[in-house]
This record gives C-alpha cells, sequence and structure tokens, in this order.
C-alpha cells in the first residue's frame, strides 16, 4: 500500500485529480478511452472541481458511479447532484459518457442488473474499470460496502443494493469490480478518519476497506486523517 500524505484537504484533492488526469492521459494514449468510476460523500467534490479543469479528451473518458443513495433526483443526499455540481458543470463529458446508478427503478434488483450490464458493455466481464476512486468512511465501509451488509458476500454480482444505511438504501459497485480495477485511489481526509485510515494501513479485514488488496491501493491523505489513533 503506497500512502502519501499532505499538509491539508485542499492538497489532498489537488493531487487526486492531479493522478486520475494523467491516469487519463495513459488510459487514453494506450487505447483511446478511460474509464473512471468516482465516489461520493463530501470528499470528492473539491478534487473533481479540480479535476475538470484539467484539458482532456472528455470525449473519450466514461464515468460511472462507485456508490448512490436511493433517494429523489433533487435530494442532497444524492451523488449524483454534487457529481454534476463539482465535475460535469465544468468538464465538457458528453452526457452518453455520463453512467448514473438508476436507483429510482420500480425494482432496485433490476436496477442493479442493468447497471451491471452498462458496466460490462463498456469494461468486459468481469468489469475492468481504468480506475477507481474510493473514499473511506469513519467505521472504514467504502463505496456503500458497509458493515455487516449482506453486500459484503456478493461475488457474483457488479452492482448490488444495500439495507438503508444513514439514512438511505444504497446501490453500489461490489467487491469483484474494485479487485478488477486498473488502479485504486483512495482519497482519506479529515481527523474523523484517524482510525479507519490505520486501521486501512493495517488491511484490518474487519473494515470493508480492509479487505481489498493492499498492494494495490494508493492513499491520499491529509495530516489530519493521519494522526496517532489513541488520540481521543
Ligand atoms: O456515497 C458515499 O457515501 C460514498 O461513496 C462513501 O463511500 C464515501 O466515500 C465515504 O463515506 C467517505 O465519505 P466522505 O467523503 O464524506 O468522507
Amino acid at each position: 500500500m503506497q500512502v502519501e500524505v499532505f499538509d491539508n484537504a485542499e492538497a489532498v484533492a489537488a493531487e487526486g485529480a492531479r493522478r486520475i488526469a494523467a491516469a487519463a492521459r495513459t488510459a487514453i494514449a494506450a487505447r483511446d478511452r478511460f474509464t473512471l468510476a468516482v465516489s461520493g460523500g463530501h470528499t470528492p467534490w473539491i478534487m473533481l472541481a479540480a479535476l475538470a479543469k484539467e484539458d482532456l479528451p472528455w470525449s473519450k473518458v466514461q464515468l460511472f458511479q462507485v456508490d448512490e443513495r436511493v433517494a429523489a433526483d433533487d435530494s442532497p443526499d444524492r451523488n449524483l447532484m454534487h457529481l454534476r455540481q463539482s465535475l460535469l458543470s465544468a468538464a465538457p463529458l458528453p452526457e452518453a459518457n455520463l453512467h448514473a446508478m438508476p436507483v429510482l427503478a420500480s425494482d432496485l434488483t433490476v436496477g442493479a442488473a442493468d447497471y451491471a450490464r452498462t458496466l460490462e458493455g463498456v469494461a468486459g466481464s468481469p468489469p475492468r474499470l481504468d480506475m477507481i476512486h474510493l473514499g473511506l468512511g469513519p467505521d472504514g465501509h467504502t463505496a456503500s460496502l458497509v458493515p455487516n451488509d449482506p453486500v459484503l458476500d456478493v461475488r457474483d454480482r457488479w452492482v448490488a443494493t444495500t439495507l438503508p444505511y444513514q439514512g438511505h438504501p444504497r446501490m453500489t459497485l461490489t467487491y469483484p469490480v474494485l479487485d478488477n480495477a486498473g488502479a485504486l485511489l483512495f482519497v482519506v481526509t479529515g481527523a474523523e478518519k484517524v482510525d479507519a485510515l490505520a486501521r486501512l494501513r493495517q488491511h484490518d479485514p474487519a473494515i470493508p476497506a480492509g479487505r481489498l488488496d493492499p498492494a494495490r491501493l494508493l492513499v491520499l491523505a491529509d495530516e489530519a486523517a493521519t494522526g496517532r489513533p489513541d488520540n481521543g
């Protein structure tokens, strides 16, 4: 596991944008396209606003969601709303290249299967995305692979839904897709992440993020998230 520490969240966001842009340029030079999935929450948006300023051939980028909350289109809890505001309002990504999770499907199981087919159509089966951006919850969740949820054991599907978690059921990519990605980029900031980041660095399987292969992880963190785990 490669961990790079920066003074503050802004510096982490700037580096994250640079790393995603670099991965995009490499993939596009090699295969004339870049497939990327981004997480939600609060941290990503500064980074994605910085990414929007990168001079990239956006028509060659295919953008997926790592996870999404099951909530109305105008809910501030929806990651898609923030994704549109931070990245898509400033980057000329064709709408056809944005693959939003169908969380308003009348049958979420069918919706998840539809999204899996979209993934397969772009990235093969099992889907191999060039890069997946991940966050880390204080409880060690990543994507919407959340503690004590059956989704943690899903290995035969690429997209699944969770039980209600922090107010909403979620739709999420599953471990097989994360494990098959060309690169996994964690962006972790804030003092509330100290314990989870310490457990991730110990690849503690008791937390969902700790079940990922540590050798495949690049973690960008700020000083606040790397404090001593016993500071109370
Ligand atoms: O939809 C979500 O909530 C995210 O995908 C989630 O997995 C997020 O990455 C972590 O909860 C960290 O969130 P912050 O960025 O708010 O720290």
